[in-house]
């Protein structure tokens, strides 16, 4: 890092009271990082519509953090945005960036951020997206400001993350044809939902469909429900079910699930779906359009506030900031109870 090249947004001229005078915004920096989520088109309309409103310019950062690396940038103006808010995936593209795990990485996006005159930044991402901008801002002087887009629904400390509803009707609308199989063939299928460390999606996924079992990495009860389905359904000769398995639940995922349910039960026909990115993309819910618009049109309220660091959620259907390293320090909050409802329904 090279600290002379550091601007301290804080080393404003002084107004004539003697107060310091806010820091001046003229131009942000908008983009997306880490899995692509439906809605994204919308958060970057609002940021950018909300920004330009407030007579701030625009500059769209594509590819994630390797796009800031490399100066991938292009200018926003009103009409780049209009026509998207319905579009899935992210007009502005999305990456993974190894290079800006590194601070060599990290100094590249600095200048970039620099050269091109980027005041401050909106984020649209996931914790990963999140902990980079925390780590680059204690590094460098630059606001960063958060929009939570994720199809996990990961996050502390918002009750939605941009994507998580969208995809949540895609995995509904999959299970729901896979049931019919299953049925009519009388066969279990270990239907495969994402997500690395989280289970909420498998596990409203599967409250939704009417699951007879739910593997989740936060519970590791529920393999014990997947051997009493099991046993009982080899009883009574009843051979069809839905298992949700979320991605993360254990290596191997449902394929290696399957292969050890076969060595027990041989009698039972065991089929795998693995749902993968058909439940990344498509059009975006109506409530994830409404999410998203709210809280680009608030990140851009707070980057005008000076916020920095934070991001913006929605909790009990109010707009809120939560500070970074809350957000990707703390784990969203998991339902037993729901564990507890599916459990009691399937008897
Ligand atoms: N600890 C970290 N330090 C620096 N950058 C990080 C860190 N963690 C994640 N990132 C950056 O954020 C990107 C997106 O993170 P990732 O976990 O893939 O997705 P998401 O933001 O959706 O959780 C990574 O590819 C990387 O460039
Ligand atoms: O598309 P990729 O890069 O294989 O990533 C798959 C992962 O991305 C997700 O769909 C979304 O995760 P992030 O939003 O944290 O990037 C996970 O559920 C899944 O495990
Ligand atoms: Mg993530």
């Amino acid at each position: 890092m090279t600290i002379s090249a550091m601007r301290d947004l804080s080393m404003t001229p002084a107004t004539e009271n003697g107060l310091r005078r806010k820091p001046i915004l003229r131009k942000i920096g908008v983009f997306t990082s880490g899995g692509d989520a439906p809605g994204m088109n919308a958060a970057i309309r609002a940021v950018t519509r909300a920004a330009i409103a407030n007579k701030l310019k625009v500059t769209g950062i594509r590819r994630g953090y390797q796009g800031m690396i490399e100066g991938d940038f292009i200018p926003l103006r009103s009409s780049d945005v209009s026509g998207i808010i319905q579009l899935g995936g992210t007009i502005l593209r999305t990456a993974r960036s190894k290079e800006f795990r590194t601070p060599e990485g990290r100094e590249k996006a600095w200048q970039q951020l620099q050269n091109a005159g980027i005041d401050a930044v909106v984020v649209i991402g996931g914790d990963g997206s999140f902990t980079g901008a925390l780590t680059m801002s204690q590094e460098y002087n630059i606001s960063f400001v958060g929009i939570p887009g994720t199809i996990d629904n990961d996050i502390y400390g918002t009750d939605y993350t941009i994507g998580y509803e969208t995809a949540l009707n895609s995995v509904v609308c999959a299970v729901d044809k896979i049931r019919d199989t299953a049925v009519s063939h009388g066969r279990i299928f270990m239907v495969e939902v994402m997500g690395r460390e989280a289970g909420l999606l498998a596990l409203n996924s599967g409250i939704a469909c009417g699951a007879e079992v739910i593997l989740i990495p936060e519970s590791k009860e529920q393999h014990d429900a997947l051997k009493r389905f099991l046993d009982k359904g080899y009883k009574r000769k009843e051979r069809s079910g839905i298992v949700i398995v979320a991605e993360g639940d254990e290596p191997g995922g449902a394929l290696k699930l399957a292969e050890n349910v076969r060595c027990e039960h041989p009698e039972l026909d065991v089929r795998v779906s693995i749902l993968g990115h058909i439940q990344r993309g498509g059009s975006p819910t109506a409530n994830d359009r409404i999410n998203a618009t709210r809280m680009g049109v608030a990140a851009v309220d707070a980057l005008l506030d000076d916020q920095k660091s934070i991001m913006i959620g929605i909790d009990n259907g109010r707009i809120v900031q939560v500070p970074f390293n809350k957000a990707v320090k703390l784990n969203h909050s998991f339902d037993r109870e729901l564990l507890e409802i599916q459990k009691m329904l399937n008897i």
